[in-house]
């Protein structure tokens, strides 16, 4: 069967976050983060999370670096969606290489919804051995489903309970790259 195509719904579709209100949310994430590494000998593994997260972690990887702060890349990809509208299981298509005993990681994604990719991801680099793992999300999306005990350390923007994509998030593996979020008409 065909995936519905991304010129069919997006002409219905709401801008939630034109791209001016991402940058300045970007920005103010930069900052919070600055302020909480600025300290540390070692940069911190900025660990993005493909493919969802890989514009949002590029912005926000330059935003920091005018501000002073180094950071050390790496990347996972982790997929529960896998070009659908609707997550299941969570499969793993590749792992950080980087060793991070003792590091503290920065784990960067496009979008918070249901948690269950960041509890497990979480958990494997706790597994891994790493001396503290936070989380800056683009996106937090607002609902009560979210799995016990996890959340963001940094968020750029809430967005409804609706489906999402632009800015990293895709429809159907299209529109990732719109410069925008939108979200599905209901
Ligand atoms: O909080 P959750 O309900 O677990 O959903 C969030 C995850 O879902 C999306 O990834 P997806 O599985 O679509 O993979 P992709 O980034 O390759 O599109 C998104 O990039 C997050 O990683
Ligand atoms: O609403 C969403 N849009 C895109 N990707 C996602 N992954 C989890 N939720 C979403």
């Amino acid at each position: 069967m065909n995936a519905p195509r991304l010129a069919d719904v997006l002409g219905d579709a709401d801008v939630i976050h034109d791209r001016a209100a991402l940058e300045a949310a970007i920005d103010t994430m930069a900052d919070a983060i600055h302020d909480d590494y600025a300290d540390d000998e070692r940069p911190p593994l900025f660990v993005t999370i493909m493919h969802g997260g890989m514009p949002f972690a590029a912005q926000l990887a330059f935003a920091l670096g005018e501000r002073g702060l180094d950071v050390e890349f790496d990347y996972l990809h982790a997929t529960r969606y896998r070009g659908n509208i609707s997550g299941s299981g969570l499969a793993w298509l590749h792992r950080p290489a980087t060793p991070m005993t003792g590091r503290r990681v920065l784990l960067v994604d496009d979008i918070l919804d249901e948690g269950h990719t960041l509890k497990a991801v979480g958990r494997w680099c706790e597994d891994q051995g790493a001396a503290e793992v936070r989380v800056a999300v683009l996106a937090v999306k607002v609902h009560d489903r979210c799995v016990d005990g996890v959340c963001a350390n940094y968020v750029g923007v809430e967005v409804p309970d609706r489906y999402v994509f632009g800015y990293g998030m895709d429809f159907h593996e299209q529109g990732r790259n719109l410069p925008a979020i939108y979200a599905l008409a209901e």
